[in-house]
């Protein structure tokens, strides 16, 4: 796939961009963003990256082997008629947007193949966590392309359609958990008299040993959880006083709200 036109450059974009032109993944001159205003960010990556941006010439379209939609669902309707009369019957489309079924995108621009990923932001340092799911009309050369490209910017799990929406409120959304579990840490921390420069990088670090421990060794986390765990000790007060203010039910309410949110999104975008 040698063209890619992306149909919308906002952060999520921005973040696939950066991690392929890191890698080296894409040519930068075969990837045009076409978004809906000029912002300065998108200047930037055409100085930084020297990909292509497009704004509303849509004649581009027309060379697409790959168009990626990566506006937001409200967006989709005006983004898809946008596009629907330039595209090419042999484009795939690689949609990353929250919610929005591939039926609807069938509809806006016609039966051909369409993967549906949901990626998240840390794509800007090859760390993504992806899922994808594929259409009917998606053959296996094309796919292993598109997984090919994930891979790039992190790992990537095929996965049913349906399965999208607890997906993203899981690592879609994820990033997001990671970072406000930080900001309350750290806030914490300051309230009890550490620098919060001391409490971040004591932070950070211990959320990137703890997730290469998970990766690395072949424990559950509970396992792991109860190797640091003494009897009678700092551990055991502070998960009590998780497990005494609900904390996995406060998780499952924020799984459940946000994989609600997905369902409610692709339904009002129709
Ligand atoms: N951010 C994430 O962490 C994340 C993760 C996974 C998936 N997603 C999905 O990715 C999509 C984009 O999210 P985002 O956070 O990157 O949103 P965003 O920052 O708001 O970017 C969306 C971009 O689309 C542009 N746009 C709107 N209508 C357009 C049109 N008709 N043609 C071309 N461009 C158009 C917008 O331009 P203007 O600013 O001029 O309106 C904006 O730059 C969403 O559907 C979201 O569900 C996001
Ligand atoms: N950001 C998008 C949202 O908040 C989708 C997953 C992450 O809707």
């Amino acid at each position: 796939m040698k063209t890619i036109v992306f149909v919308g450059a906002g952060s999520m974009a921005q973040a696939m961009i950066h991690g392929w032109m890191k890698e080296a993944t894409v040519s930068p001159e075969n990837v045009y963003i076409m978004n809906k205003s000029d912002q300065e960010k998108l200047a930037s990556l055409n100085e930084t990256y020297g990909v292509q941006l497009v704004c509303e010439n849509r004649e581009i379209v027309k060379t697409a082997d790959l168009v990626i939609l990566a506006m937001k669902p409200k967006d989709v309707q005006d983004g898809m008629n946008s596009i629907a009369a330039y595209l090419p019957p042999t484009a795939v489309v690689l949609s990353i947007l929250a919610g929005v079924p591939m039926d609807t995108i069938e509809q806006g621009l016609g039966k051909r193949p369409i993967a549906r990923c949901m990626p998240n932001t840390s794509a800007s340092i090859g760390m993504s966590a992806s899922a994808v799911a594929w259409n009917d009309k998606m053959e296996s050369k094309e796919k292993a392309e598109i997984i090919q490209l994930l891979k790039t910017i992190g790992s990537v799990i095929e996965v049913e359609e349906d399965e999208l929406h607890v997906i993203t409120a899981l690592s879609g959304s994820g990033p997001a958990y990671v970072y406000y579990f930080v900001e309350a840490f750290e806030k914490a921390a300051v309230a009890s008299g550490i620098s919060s420069q001391v409490a971040r990088e004591l932070l950070v670090q211990t959320i990137a040993g703890s997730a290469e421990m998970l990766k690395q060794s072949n424990e559950t986390p509970a396992t792991l959880r109860k190797q640091v765990t003494s009897p009678g000790g700092t551990t055991e007060a502070g998960i009590e006083a998780l497990q005494e203010s609900g904390f996995a039910d406060i998780l499952a309410r924020c799984l459940n709200e946000a994989a609600t949110r997905s369902r409610e999104l692709g339904k009002r975008y129709i």
